[in-house]
């Protein structure tokens, strides 16, 4: 059982009450067994808690994930589970949302007996056997609770650790709340889950976070323009697939298949590459292993030097260096090394997928599989089409997704997809900031205190500044040719800040090197701190362009910045990249970093207030007329001119502009 209907929680609940049925199950007077097959969850689990007793599948998952929806448990879920496994375990599953196995839960205490048969005709058994026990000891509602003598302790590093992971989220810190008022007696303890409850029901937050659930869900249901979508395509079987490129991102990507039970040729053409990959994703494997317990046949994957292994493939992904004409040689030889219907795919970041599909026999088969790094930990895959690519080829490759544990998102090929695309005018706009008076710290303070996991500078110097300035130099935008550093330099007629590149050219790449625009204790290090190097460069830089320093607020940072960002994604709308908007927000919250709770870029617009947005953009276009991606998008306008519709609706818009042209 799921818990409760979410999609109710947006219009009145209907049915009985669940706190007072379940509180009458576990007050009677005959043994209630909970049988439990599949999942329980939220609401699902407290009905359990509230039975006498409970017998789990072997493959059943227990879990509280109303955290995830910006709510809590509020059928007694914070003060039963805390009575019978204690405060910390209790804390632990209720802030994170996690589900946990059957075994570990026999293991914590939240079962009472694992079965590998049917639960149902084992619970019925079980209920025999116990009809003559006393039932007092069985009610955790009467149970006194297990007070640690550190509980105030462990009460306080919950609270930190719920901040930690949701900066501005109230439904973890409500959590930790409700789970410390189980230390009184159990009817005071559900009149604070309850006020809790109602607190957090009906916030813009809970809001967000069940638009995001939904959302996740949506973009299962994929369609391109020409009309193929998620039930008319077929998506064909993955018997054996391949990884060409054992570098980081391949070297996930292999671990992902295995890890789905996938046959996999894991291929180098550098036999030290390939020795060192081998060593990383066993090691990965094993340690998956330990924390799945699940049996794994580690004889999955087949590391070699040789092509001759890609004929009996039926999918390839290439994560080989992020080059062009690299990547279209290996598209051309897959050509006559694979089988005829072997799909091709790139796990490239920003190149031209239809170049690379140009480069093969078989266009209608090519399609990106963008993952993102640790591509065993990010959820996101963006499977990128072309206007080429068949039906079947985007059908499978958002399937095979989907059993890699991914939200696959169908977008159109265009130059950096959808993630990056979106992410450029973000950075651009936080290089100008630096030009007009701001320092890394500044912009990235507001950047997460906002709720992103990690400020623009913080993220590049992580990925390594290298990786933006060779797309910038194959943009002709920097290089040898280009003259750098001139006062607001302008390319291509545009304004554009040479700062990043500087900072590159002086071999400042982020953490790899130990400093970009923060410093760390070495190369490889990641504790950040503001570097006196950068902003005496950042001083010099405007003195000698005569650049006069401004103060700049938290309020403007986040505007240009983020009004930025959902700008062009409403460009990327206006394109038929996305059909949808909600894969923006899915994009975004699950690849970079984005708070859940506030929906995404696109669902935080709308909260915001469109006409708001559409304002503070005209008025810093005004005042940098320079800055293109500034200047509102169409569609924006639109909307607004419509009174600013739902999100919901924002596509009909779309369809009904296009129709007129
Ligand atoms: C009084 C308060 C009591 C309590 O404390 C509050 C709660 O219980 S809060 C609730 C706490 N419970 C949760 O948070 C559990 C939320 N659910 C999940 O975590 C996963 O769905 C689950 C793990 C159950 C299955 O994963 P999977 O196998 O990958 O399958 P899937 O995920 O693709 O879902 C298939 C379809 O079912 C839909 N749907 C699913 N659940 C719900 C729901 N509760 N509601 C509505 N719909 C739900 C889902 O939208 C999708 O619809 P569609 O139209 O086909 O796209």
């Amino acid at each position: 059982m799921s818990g409760a209907d979410i999609r109710e929680f947006s219009r009145p609940m209907t049915g009985p009450a669940l706190v007072p049925l379940i509180d009458a199950i576990e007050a009677g007077e005959k043994p209630v067994v909970a049988a439990i097959e599949g999942m329980a969850l939220g609401g699902g689990l407290e009905l359990a808690l509230g039975c006498h007793y409970r017998i789990a599948h072997s493959k059943a998952q227990l879990g509280l994930p109303e955290v995830t929806l910006g709510l809590i448990p509020a059928a007694g879920g914070t003060q039963r589970l805390p009575r019978l496994i204690g405060f910390p375990a209790a804390l632990d599953m209720i802030i994170t949302g996690r589900r946990v196995s059957a075994g570990d839960a026999l293991k914590l205490g939240i079962v009472d007996q694992v079965t590998e048969r049917n639960a149902g005709e084992v619970a019925v058994a079980f209920a025999r056997s116990v009809v003559d026990c006393p039932l007092v000891s069985r009610r955790l509602s009467t149970w006194p609770p297990l007070c640690p003598a550190d509980l105030d302790n462990i009460l306080q590093m919950a609270l930190a650790r719920a901040w930690q992971r949701g900066r501005g989220a109230l439904a973890p810190v409500a959590c930790v709340q409700a789970v410390q008022a189980a230390r009184l007696p159990y009817s005071q303890g559900m009149q604070q889950e309850q006020k809790l409850m109602s607190m957090l029901f009906a916030s813009p937050q809970a809001r967000a976070l069940q638009y995001c659930f939904f959302s996740q869900r949506a973009v299962g249901k994929w369609s391109m323009p020409n009309g193929a979508c998620w039930d008319n395509s077929t998506a064909r079987p993955i018997r054996k697939a391949a990884v060409i490129g054992l570098g980081t991102m391949g070297r996930g990507i292999a671990v992902c298949l295995v890890l789905a039970g996938i046959p996999v040729i894991a291929m180098e053409t550098d036999e030290k590459q390939l020795e060192a990959a081998r060593r990383v994703v066993m090691a990965l494997l094993e340690k998956e292993v330990q924390k799945l317990a699940v049996g794994l046949h580690l004889g999955l994957i087949h590391f070699t030097l040789e092509q001759r292994y890609l004929r009996e493939v039926d999918l390839v992904i290439e994560a080989v260096f992020e080059d062009l004409a690299l990547k279209k040689q290996l598209f051309a030889e897959l050509s006559s090394v694979c089988h005829p219907d072997t799909l091709l795919c790139t796990n490239t970041s920003q190149l031209d997928v239809d170049q690379l599909a140009t480069a093969t026999s078989r266009p209608d088969l090519v399609v990106g599989m963008h993952f993102f790094a640790p591509a065993n930990k990010i959820k996101l895959l963006e499977v990128v089409f072309t206007s080429r690519s068949s039906p079947e080829a985007v059908a499978t490759a958002m399937q095979l997704g989907k059993w890699l544990g991914k939200v696959s998102v169908a977008v159109a090929n265009c130059p950096g997809f959808v993630g990056n695309r979106m992410l450029r005018p973000y950075v651009e706009q936080a290089g100008f900031l630096l030009e007009e008076g701001a320092t890394p710290e500044q912009v990235d303070s507001a950047l997460e205190h906002f709720g992103l996991a990690m400020g623009v500078f913080r993220m590049s110097d992580l990925s390594g500044l290298d990786v933006g300035w060779r797309v910038r130099k194959a943009a002709g935008l920097t290089g040898p040719g280009v003259p750098q550093g001139q006062l607001l330099q302008t390319q291509q007629g545009y304004r554009y800040s040479p700062l990043a590149d500087l900072i590159c050219q002086k071999g400042r790449l982020g953490q790899k090197t130990g400093c970009g625009w923060y410093l760390y204790e070495g190369p490889g290090g990641h504790m950040a701190r503001p570097d006196p190097w950068v902003h005496a460069f950042l001083e010099e830089y405007r003195r000698v362009h005569g650049l006069q320093p401004r103060s700049i607020g938290q309020q403007e940072v986040l505007e240009r910045c983020l009004f930025a960002l959902i700008n062009e994604g409403f460009r990327v709308l206006e394109d038929r990249i996305v059909m949808d908007p909600v894969a923006l927000d899915v994009i975004y919250v699950l690849g970079y970093g984005w708070p859940a709770h506030t929906g995404g870029p696109m669902y935080y617009a709308g909260e915001v207030g469109l006409p708001r947005v559409l304002g503070r953009l005209e008025y810093y276009q005004r005042v940098h007329p320079d800055i293109p991606h500034l200047r509102p998008s169409a569609l924006l306008r639109q909307l607004v001119a419509k009174g600013s519709p739902p999100i919901h609706k924002w596509m009909w818009h779309i369809e009904e502009g296009s129709s007129r042209l």
